[in-house]
């Protein structure tokens, strides 16, 4: 009788916390996907509006770290992050992955401003292509069929969006810079793909620690070291002392250019955090799949706010896209129930 009782209290204890596990999931992916649709869009008005400075789009990326001191202070105590793991070694971690970010974040930067957004897309679905690879050596991740389609489909999506979008670069059509614009894209996406494999790789097998707190601090000191990076490089390149240039003959005015500024910077970190509470809570190909929804989803909000064309090639698109992340969502719930069968059976034997 005691023993049935005890089973039947692990068994509610699990299910509430596989419920939880799937409303932080869901509210992560909001966040990455309506932040990121934002900061993109923001990013575009910028140099749209006159802005001109790669380092200052690079540094916005990250610098908005220090809002995420408020949340890191208010989780309770029981949330706090205790790393197994020595100073040395997590000050490596926060080193060589901000230095990734940093150098991602440039040529990032600089394929939105050599590209049109179909190039860009296209160059950018490569990403979880690379992920795949990454995640199948660093992570140990099972591709299953489900998997695969859903990585195929995503990426099919993104070249059907990119093919159908006819906005031009912001910085003309030059060859040279055509040809940089696509190098630095497809090395983004490399590095981008590898830094979240890292990241997974150092949550699972470094870090060993299930608090939120450890989510937030990887966020706050990887960007604090990416965010010293494009500090260096604005000064290193001169452009800072083109700023005051810039921001007077913003065409909206001072006071938009420093709000686009900001408003990018705070969208990025609340993208970022659900960028890597993802990696935490499912895995780095979850979290990229789920970054190249939302550059899919993006001419959605670029329809409501620019008044884009909703075309049958996005509508179609966009279908694909959804159906594509369904397959890996439902590939999640078969492996939670496989566990949840797993831990019954042994429940059972013992
Ligand atoms: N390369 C790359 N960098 C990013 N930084 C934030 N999102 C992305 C992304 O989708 N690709």
């Amino acid at each position: 009788m005691v023993e049935e009782a005890m089973l039947l209290l692990k068994e509610e204890d699990e299910g509430s916390r596989r419920t939880s596990w799937w409303i932080l999931v869901f509210i992560s992916i909001f966040f990455l996907i309506s932040a990121q649709a934002i900061a993109v869009l923001l990013g575009r008005f910028y140099y749209n509006e006159g802005g001109n400075s790669k380092w200052i789009s690079t540094l916005v990326q990250t610098g908005g770290f220090p809002i995420l001191y408020l949340p890191l202070c208010l989780l309770p105590a029981s949330q706090s992050s205790s790393s197994s793991c020595s100073f040395k070694t997590l000050v490596w971690i926060y080193l060589s992955l901000g230095f990734a970010i940093g150098l991602d974040n440039l040529l990032y930067s600089i394929g939105l401003l050599y590209l049109s957004a179909s190039t860009y897309s296209i160059l950018c679905a490569s990403q979880l292509a690379f992920n795949g690879v990454f995640s199948y050596y660093i992570n140990s991740q099972k591709i299953t069929c489900l998997i695969l389609f859903s990585v195929l489909f995503l990426s099919i999506s993104a070249v059907l969006v990119s093919l159908d979008d006819d906005s031009n670069s912001p910085s003309g059509d030059s060859k040279w810079s055509y040809l940089i614009g696509c190098f630095c894209t497809v090395l983004a996406s490399l590095i981008y793909s590898l830094q979240l494999s890292l990241m997974q790789f150092s949550f699972e097998n470094v870090l060993k620690s299930e608090t939120f707190s450890m989510v937030l601090e990887m966020q706050i000191y990887t960007s604090l070291v990416a965010s010293c990076v494009a500090v260096i490089g604005l000064f290193a390149s001169g452009e800072w002392m083109l700023l005051s240039v810039e921001m007077e003959e913003f065409q909206e005015g001072q006071v938009i250019y420093v709000l686009t500024l900001v408003g990018t910077a705070v969208s990025w970190q609340l993208c970022s955090v659900g960028a890597v509470a993802l990696i935490f809570r499912v895995s780095s190909l979850f979290s990229n799949l789920i970054g190249t929804l939302s550059l899919i989803v993006t001419p959605l909000a670029a329809i409501a706010v620019f008044h884009d064309k909703l075309t049958e090639v996005k509508m179609v698109a966009m279908l694909i896209a959804f159906t594509g992340f369904a397959f890996y969502i439902y590939q999640n719930y078969l492996d939670d129930l496989n566990v949840q069968r797993a831990r019954k059976t042994q429940a059972e034997l013992f």
